[in-house]
């Protein structure tokens, strides 16, 4: 079968694309008869059906737009009200306005004394600690002793850190250091007024948030509800546990997807595993009540590949039907209903995390109300090389400010991807050493897996 290997063998790609795509040099393919200028494809594609494939294909960064659209175009959906200990990684639905002045009283900000006046003072016999009623007020040369957090006593002037004031025999108490009019209270007010905004509508919504809107009065948020995402996980071949064995392998997309779903945004209402079986699809399809339906596999057009002829059967919408990216090329969108899309993975492992970034996550982003993040580069180290006509996306540790390209990164591999910190988007042509490259980030690598999967 060593004729069949040719260099952009399915066998090529699963031992290390790069190699692979290293090997396919152009005076190889023209001297192969593959014709002036079709990308790379896999083994078994017919010449006509391959540019008719990629002539429909969307270039990379449009397929992008278009799932952000897609999301964009439906109706605003109606806020949910959250209790706090719900709501990290949703998105605020309205702005966070204060439901009361910050501090709320003055404070003190030290342990010590609170005094009133110039010293030396007569030091009460009683003390105020965080968390009591209106302390008694001070008049003029009198201080009592304070605790970080407590009421500050009416006409107190200062607080004096415990270690400034030193107490003589007689019980009074003086200063070691110049007393400022005001020093250590933090006034009432000081951080923010009710009715303040303190973020606006649209923040996500992060440990950080949720300690500040306890602090400002709140118990429920008002938040964008999390798209329902319904995955559904096609082929005979998989197995959900134990080892490979006669022909069948694991199933690495189930395990794999729910989680990373959660982290762009989602709530996944459930996980099916249905085989190869197109009835079984159309019945999951029409049937589900989920804003978004991922199917796992079956997009190409092999003897078992359902996703298509279901899509035509029900009349989908294909928005995106292949994309000019590598791997994953076949992942397709796809509007099923009028309030519910369907993006379609490519089987192979590290393909379906391509269209998950590609299609899922500009979808799910803004389905969600989150932002787009912020795009950035950082300069390559090492030359990767590029498909001829599509993007490639290529799975790199992040060491210090360079993006190190990895191995393993094989349309069927997850082995890279798992290092990784982030995507590098290699534009058609390759990179040189030094390259300033987008990045991906994976959405654990910046939020915090925790913060999404609540
Ligand atoms: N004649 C053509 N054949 C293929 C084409 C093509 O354009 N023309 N494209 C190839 C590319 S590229 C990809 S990617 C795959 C996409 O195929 P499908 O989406 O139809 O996926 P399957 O055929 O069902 O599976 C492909 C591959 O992935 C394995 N797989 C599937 N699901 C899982 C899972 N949950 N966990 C682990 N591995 C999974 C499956 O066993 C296959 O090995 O098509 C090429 N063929
Ligand atoms: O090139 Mo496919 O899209 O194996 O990943």
């Amino acid at each position: 079968m060593t004729a069949a290997r040719t260099p952009d063998s399915q066998e090529a790609d699963d031992l290390d694309v790069e190699e692979a795509l290293a090997l396919v040099k152009p005076e190889t393919r023209t001297a192969a008869g593959t014709g002036s200028v079709p990308p790379p494809a896999p083994e078994g594609e017919s010449k006509a059906r391959r540019s008719d494939a990629h002539h429909k294909a969307t270039p990379w960064p449009e397929a992008r737009a278009v799932a952000e659209r897609a999301a964009r175009s439906l109706p605003r959906r109606t806020p949910v009200s959250v209790p706090l200990d719900a709501a990290l990684g949703l998105v605020l639905a309205a702005p966070l306005t204060a439901l009361t002045d910050l501090p709320s009283f003055d404070t003190s900000a030290m342990d010590g004394w609170a005094v009133a006046g110039p010293g030396p003072w007569e030091v009460r016999e009683d003390g105020v600690l965080a968390g009591q009623a209106e302390p008694e007020a001070l008049t003029d040369g009198e201080a009592v002793r304070i605790a970080t957090g407590a009421r500050i006593p009416q006409d107190a002037t200062a607080v004096m850190r415990s270690e400034h004031g030193r107490i003589d025999d007689k019980g009074r108490l003086f200063a070691t250091r110049e007393v400022v009019h005001g020093q250590d209270i933090r006034p009432r007010g000081q951080e923010c007024r009710t009715g303040d905004q303190l973020l606006p509508a649209g923040v996500v919504i992060t440990p950080a948030v949720l300690g500040l809107a306890a602090a400002a009065g709140y118990d429920t948020l008002a938040a964008v509800p999390r798209p329902r995402v319904e995955v559904l996980v096609l082929g005979d071949e998989l197995l959900s546990s134990g080892l490979p064995q006669e022909g069948r392998i694991r199933d690495a997309l189930g395990p794999m997807l729910p989680p990373w779903l959660r982290a762009l945004g989602a709530e996944v209402v459930a996980v099916r595993r249905l085989g190869d079986d197109a009835k079984a699809l159309h019945k999951a399809i029409t049937g589900s009540a989920a804003d978004l339906v991922v199917t796992t596999g079956g997009t190409a057009a092999g003897p078992v590949d359902h996703v298509h002829p279901t899509l035509h059967r029900i009349g989908a919408e294909l928005l995106v039907d292949g994309v000019k990216v590598r791997p994953g090329h076949p992942m397709l969108l796809a509007r099923t209903k009028e309030d519910q899309h369907l993006v379609g993975l490519p089987g192979n492992p590290l393909a379906a995390v391509s269209g998950l970034l590609t299609l899922a996550e500009p979808l799910l982003r803004t389905l969600a109300g989150r932002m787009a993040p912020e795009p950035y580069t950082l300069p390559l180290q090492e030359a990767v090389h590029g498909h001829p006509y599509d993007t490639r996306l290529v799975p790199v540790a992040l060491r210090g400010d360079r993006a190190v390209p990895l191995h393993y990164n094989g349309p069927a591999m997850l082995r890279g991807i798992a290092a990784s910190d982030a995507l590098a988007v290699i534009p058609p042509g390759g990179a040189r050493v030094g390259q300033e490259l987008e990045l991906l980030d994976l959405p654990w690598a910046t939020a915090g897996i925790d913060v999404c999967v609540t």
